[in-house]
């Protein structure tokens, strides 16, 4: 009997829950399916909101002056593109999710306290400002100190990758424990203001928990005091207490989550100074003169030019220098006088402050930067950099269209087809970061067909072969002999043995052009060139006489 009856009670019981049991059933589903909808929404917004920065900041590094990259060291930039924006998608990420939730939580909860007492409910509100007031403050303290950790952090990243990436010079220095040493010390310093952030982050939280746990206190006492004059009763209290320690709870994760904000803002605010910098010399824009109409006429006129990080230094004054179309002009001079100035100029890598450079009598400034670079002037210089990637594609970085016949055909002209297919994997032999696994000559002459693939109406050779031991400077000289014919080709060299049959040879000195004409007549003059050139084959026969190999300059 008893059996019977507790049977019938359990599934009385059974019957009786199975609704309320059912309804949970879903909404714990619901609340699963909500919980992976968001989280999945969540990182997905973050990481697409990341990965668009990065492309942003990335596009924007691309774009800027070359004289923003001589004030940036390199690992400072790598830092906002990679620590920075992981920070950033951190902070957002935990501000959107804690902060949504503490939101919604205060906001509900603020409501239900109005409802229960205004009285007690305005007097909180009363004191809530002086916590915005202080909390404003610190977090401008906060936030600087957030800053200038991060700029010790992106300190200590440049002196690695610095010293990684030059390591060969380190070792031959064997500066390994200088390294490590300066390393250490910029890493302490990055700890110890990251640490000044802590505490900072620590004491305004810990304010912000003692400040709260008064307002219970605070809120026992008047409410105590409305029981005793019968405005409220007791359960009115406990559940303005309940929900006022849900907005004190959810206040403290906003106070957590404000040190995160602070981080955030931070390293958006980094990720936006480089984003939202505009360049003086735009990528693009501007006149593109039709191949068949080049010359290659160049004039500079009246130029004055000084480096935006030594302003008034000027490195060239009221230059004047024409270059005929098709002809060959060696720019010669003393060391820092300026050559090297002169074809950076004529790339726009920089601006001149007055005067004006022409080509084919535009002023460069009205042509369009990335044609005038990527296809009317080939540039090589005296240490080539190659990509870690195989020899075609670094000669196919010319002209990225460029079929395999037309680069191997390039490498020919650059006499680089020969050890090219010596290679075992000829073509697609890949060279190392920076071409580290091939020859200074090798780099150098498939740096020259990487510029010849563009068809360049003008050359300029700065230093081309100053890096390179005899023999491989007679290889490469041969080949560039090759490639000047019919390009309009400014020589800028060291070894005045190698400019001796240029059409024209200018002599710069303190800025300007001192002399100009060609060996001979020079010569003759006695002026500066043939000091030169007499100081020169001094110091090659001295090289000669003690079988040291001959230097340059
Ligand atoms: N990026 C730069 N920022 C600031 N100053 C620079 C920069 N590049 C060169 N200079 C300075 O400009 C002057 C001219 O330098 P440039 O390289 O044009 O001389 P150069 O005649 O080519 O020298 P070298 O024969 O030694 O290569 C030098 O005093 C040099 O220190």
């Amino acid at each position: 009997m008893t059996a019977v009856m507790s049977g019938k009670i359990v599934e009385n019981f059974a019957l009786a829950i199975q609704a309320p049991a059912m309804k949970l059933v879903k909404l714990y589903l619901a609340q699963s399916v909500f919980t992976f909808a968001y989280i999945y929404m969540l990182s997905s917004v973050g990481e697409r909101v990341a990965a668009q920065l990065k492309k942003e900041l990335f596009a924007s590094i691309l774009r800027q002056d070359i004289s923003f990259f001589d004030k940036h060291r390199t690992g400072e930039i790598v830092n906002r593109l990679t620590t920075d924006i992981q920070d950033f998608k951190s902070s957002f990420k935990l501000c959107i999710s804690q902060g949504l939730r503490s939101f919604t939580q205060i906001v509900g909860c603020a409501a239900s306290i109005m409802f229960i007492s205004p009285q007690m409910t305005v007097g909180m509100l009363l004191v809530m400002p002086s916590i915005v007031v202080v909390g404003t403050i610190f977090g401008s303290v906060l936030r600087k100190f957030s800053r200038e950790a991060q700029i010790q952090i992106a300190q200590s990243t440049c002196v690695c990758e610095e010293a990684i990436s030059n390591m060969r010079t380190v070792r031959a220095f064997a500066m390994e424990s200088q390294e490590q040493e300066l390393f250490a010390r910029e890493t302490d310093l990055a700890c110890k203001l990251n640490e000044r952030l802590g505490l900072g982050i620590g004491l305004f939280q810990g304010g912000t928990n003692f400040f709260l746990n008064g307002l219970v206190l605070g809120t026992l006492w008047v409410g105590g005091k409305l029981i005793a004059s019968n405005q409220i009763e007791a359960g009115d209290l406990m559940a303005f207490l309940v929900a006022s320690q849900t907005i004190q709870r959810s206040v403290a994760q906003l106070s957590l989550l404000f040190g995160h904000l602070v981080r955030g803002l931070g390293a958006g605010a980094r990720v936006f100074e480089y984003i939202e910098l505009e360049p003086n010399v735009p990528l693009t824009g501007g006149k593109k003169i039709p191949y068949h109409s080049l010359f290659g006429d160049v004039s500079f006129e009246n130029v004055t030019f000084s480096y935006p990080t030594r302003e008034g230094q000027p490195v060239l004054k009221d230059f004047s220098l024409k270059v005929p179309a098709g002809k060959v002009i060696a720019i010669v001079g003393s060391s820092g006088g300026g050559k090297s100035t002169i074809a950076s100029l004529l790339e726009r890598f920089y601006e001149v402050d007055e005067g004006r450079i022409t080509l084919d009598d535009f002023d460069i400034r009205k042509l369009d930067p990335s044609w005038l670079r990527g296809r009317a002037i080939g540039f090589i210089n005296q240490e080539p950099v190659l990509f870690a990637t195989s020899i075609m594609e670094n000669i196919r970085y010319g002209r990225p269209n460029a079929t395999d016949l037309e680069v191997i055909a390039a490498a020919r002209l650059a006499n680089a087809d020969g050890f090219i297919n010596s290679f075992p994997l000829g073509y697609n032999t890949v060279v190392g970061e920076r071409g580290a696994t091939i020859s200074g000559g090798q780099k150098q002459r498939i740096a020259i067909a990487r510029a010849l693939l563009k068809n360049p109406s003008i050359l300029i050779l700065d230093e081309a072969t100053s890096a390179l031991d005899t023999e491989s400077e007679r290889i490469v000289q041969e080949a560039l002999d090759q490639v000047v014919h019919g390009r309009t080709t400014i020589v800028i060299a060291h070894r005045l043995s190698t400019i001796r049959n240029a059409d024209i040879i200018a002599v710069v000195a303190n800025g300007h052009v001192v002399e100009l004409g060609d060996d001979i007549s020079l010569r003759r003059k006695r002026g500066l060139y043939w000091t030169l050139v007499q100081q020169q084959e001094r110091q090659e026969l001295e090289d000669a006489t003690s079988n040291r190999p001959p230097q340059s300059g």
